[in-house]
């Protein structure tokens, strides 16, 4: 007689955004088949009361959310909690986010890695043309809030093309190199031990002879988020990854991936690589998000159901990245994500 398939419960807390972009019919089908039902917790009601629940999804913040999580995680201790809140709100500011890309050792002979020149600026009085320069850094330059939580204002960008611009700056910022790159950025999803990079449009290199030439600034919001027709489109991830071979190195894409899973203890994020145009082969880190649009990823149903299978069969790497192998019997063997419908440019750490 066939054994009996054990049923675990994931249960998401996500913003009303987040949720209608990822909790999708297709992937809660999808997970429903292998075994695991995606539950909506109900935010007013307290978690505890919920449940009970393998793993909790989440994407949300806040000192009252951290402690349901951790009283639920003192109630139920083998739930399975993605992600740590400590180690997502490492990501909510620009300087300790890129700093965690300065702690890696990048192993590859033709490529080199690293991030922008930056600097942290609280208050606008002190910036001028000459504190940029004090700092190593030219024009132009970006501001970025320093408090990246995903607020709209956290994305507010502003392109600094001279000393005029200055004085546009609404600190606390990151003042960051302008790096010519081509206009396209490099976004790499990570889903556990699953890599994912696709190409997205990114603002056009800046010319040293046009400085003069143009406003003083210039913001911006987003830049690579396309409207959601677009970005759900296949033709759009086709024209996108037309040239596999204009991708960066998929061993040095596994490095960085695995380094910076390690680093930040997260499962769930993307980063942001540029490519440096004044040096041949150097990728430059520019940004990290926690749980971004997964939905966007092409297959991103069977993605998302393996790595929940993955971590409710064969355990999860609690924090120090050690695995604790919570075995559970009566399931059949895991399959490997990549094994299926897997791209050039789809890797595995
Ligand atoms: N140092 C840089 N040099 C050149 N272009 C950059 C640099 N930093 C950012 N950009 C451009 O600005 C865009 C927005 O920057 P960034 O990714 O840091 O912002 P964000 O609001 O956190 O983005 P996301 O929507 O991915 O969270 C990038 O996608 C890229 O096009
Ligand atoms: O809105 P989308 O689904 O596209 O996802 C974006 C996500 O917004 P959401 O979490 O509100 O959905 C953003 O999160 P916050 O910084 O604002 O927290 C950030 O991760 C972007 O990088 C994501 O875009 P992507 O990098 O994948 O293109
Ligand atoms: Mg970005
Ligand atoms: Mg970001």
């Amino acid at each position: 007689m066939a054994e009996r398939m054990r049923r675990f419960g994931v249960g998401y807390a996500l913003a009303a955004k987040k949720e209608a972009s990822f909790i999708q019919v297709s992937l809660v089908n999808l997970a429903k088949e292998r075994g695991i039902d995606l539950v909506k917790i109900d935010m007013d009601k307290p978690l505890i009361e919920q449940g009970p629940f393998d793993c909790v999804l989440h994407k949300l913040y806040g000192e009252d959310w951290k402690r349901q999580l951790e009283e639920y995680a003192v109630k139920y201790p083998h739930v399975l909690i993605i992600d740590s809140p400590e180690a997502i709100e490492r990501l909510h500011n620009r300087i300790s986010m890129l700093e965690v890309a300065t702690e890696l050792e990048i192993k590859c002979e033709t490529t080199s890695f690293g991030i922008p020149k930056q600097t942290v600026v609280y208050d606008a009085k002190i910036v001028s043309a000459s504190y940029l320069e004090s700092e190593g850094l030219k024009f132009p330059v970006i501001a970025k809030p320093l408090v990246a939580d995903g607020s709209a204002k956290s994305h507010k960008m502003l392109l600094v093309f001279n000393k005029d611009g200055l004085s546009k700056l609404k600190p606390p910022i990151v003042l960051q190199e302008f790096v010519n790159h081509g206009g396209v950025i490099f976004k790499v999803y990570v889903v556990g031990d699953y890599v994912k990079c696709v190409k997205r449009k990114s603002l056009p290199d800046v010319m040293e002879e046009n400085l003069g030439k143009l406003e003083s600034c210039l913001s911006f919001s987003q830049v690579s988020n396309l409207n959601t027709l677009e970005k759900n489109d296949d033709k759009y991830y086709k024209l996108m990854n037309l040239d596999d071979g204009e991708l960066p190195p998929l061993s040095f894409l596994r490095e960085i991936a695995r380094g910076l899973r390690g680093a930040t203890k997260l499962y769930l994020f993307n980063f942001d690589l540029i490519r440096d145009n004044r040096v041949g082969n150097r990728y430059l880190v520019i940004d990290i998000n926690y749980f971004p649009g997964y939905a966007k990823m092409p297959n991103y149903e069977s993605v998302m159901t393996e790595f929940f299978w993955d971590v409710l069969n064969k355990g999860f790497e609690k924090g120090s990245c050690e695995k604790e192998v919570r075995m559970l019997v009566g399931n059949e063997p895991a399959v490997s994500p990549l094994k299926r419908g897997e791209k050039e440019n789809t890797i595995q750490v």
